[in-house]
């Protein structure tokens, strides 16, 4: 029997932003202002049209740039590994094999293969790609692809996975199995997702949160919750349950974008 789910509000607060914006030459606001409170164990979505911020906020959290203005705190220590992040494209490297592909965040430590060769297979294994480790990039389709990015992403076990419109390139039948497969994985690393989407059925069908935002300037414009139990079976997203939450993201969309649905 699994645990009862601990509702989110009282879960550990892992990082937290305050107030924080990006201004890009002077006068591109990308961001502004944006307060999130991230707690161990979300499943957040940051949904909104194009242009609102999602790249950017997942960026200043990753620390790949720093923000022109607030704060990005984290609630205790960060280790090397402690965060993986997925890409719209797998960028893997096509000479190496699929298991070389998912060595890499390892390799970048000085770790040889031998030493972390069981973590290497077992991450491939959670993403039903053990055969494959020998097979090279060329030789795998999309949704493959993306499982290997997934796979390096998260090798290390890492607390916060950040994943920036992953599965936007794949036609929805594949899209569908990998939303099922990643809510499993999530549950098998006992991790923490941000995840960034344009696609109101894909964040209600993953989130607990679902943070909605808006453009010029980019900007949370609400939140909702997500309450519909995990693990989501297949059978969620014809429920009326499902309708009910699509409906109010889809309104919370529109008013993000000005429109009346
Ligand atoms: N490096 C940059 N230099 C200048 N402007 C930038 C830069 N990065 C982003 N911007 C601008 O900041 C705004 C927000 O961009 P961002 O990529 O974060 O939006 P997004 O919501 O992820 O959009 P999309 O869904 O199209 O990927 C846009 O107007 C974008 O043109």
């Amino acid at each position: 029997m699994t645990a009862p789910e601990r509702p989110h509000a009282t879960r550990p607060e892992l990082l937290r932003l305050d107030r924080v914006g990006k201004t890009f030459n002077g006068d591109v606001v990308a961001l502004r202002g944006m307060s999130l409170q991230v707690r161990e164990g979300d499943f957040i979505s940051l949904l909104g049209p194009s242009g609102c911020g999602k790249s950017t906020a997942l960026r200043l959290i990753s620390d790949l740039m720093h923000p022109s203005e607030g704060r990005i705190t984290w609630a205790g220590p960060q280790e090397t590994g402690d965060l993986g992040v997925v890409f719209q494209e797998p960028t893997l490297m096509p000479w190496a094999t699929v298991a070389q592909n998912v060595w890499l965040p390892f390799r970048l430590r000085g770790k040889s293969y031998a030493s972390v060769r069981d973590d290497v297979l077992e991450a491939l294994k959670l993403v039903g790609l053990e055969k494959f480790q020998n097979s090279y990039p060329r030789e795998l389709s999309g949704g493959m692809k993306m499982r290997v990015s997934i796979a390096r992403a998260m090798v290390t076990r890492p607390r916060l996975i950040l994943m920036d419109e992953p599965f936007a390139a794949l036609d929805e039948i594949t899209r569908f199995k990998l939303n099922n497969d990643l809510l499993t994985l999530k549950e098998a690393i006992g991790c923490t997702v941000i995840f960034v989407t344009h696609s109101v059925f894909e964040s209600v069908f993953l989130s607990d949160r679902i943070v909605v935002m808006a453009a010029r300037p980019g900007r949370v414009i609400t939140e909702l919750q997500v309450d519909a139990a995990y693990p989501r079976p297949e059978s969620f997203r014809t429920s009326a349950e499902y309708a009910a939450y699509t409906r109010q993201a889809t309104d919370a969309l529109h008013e993000a974008m000005g429109e009346v649905a």
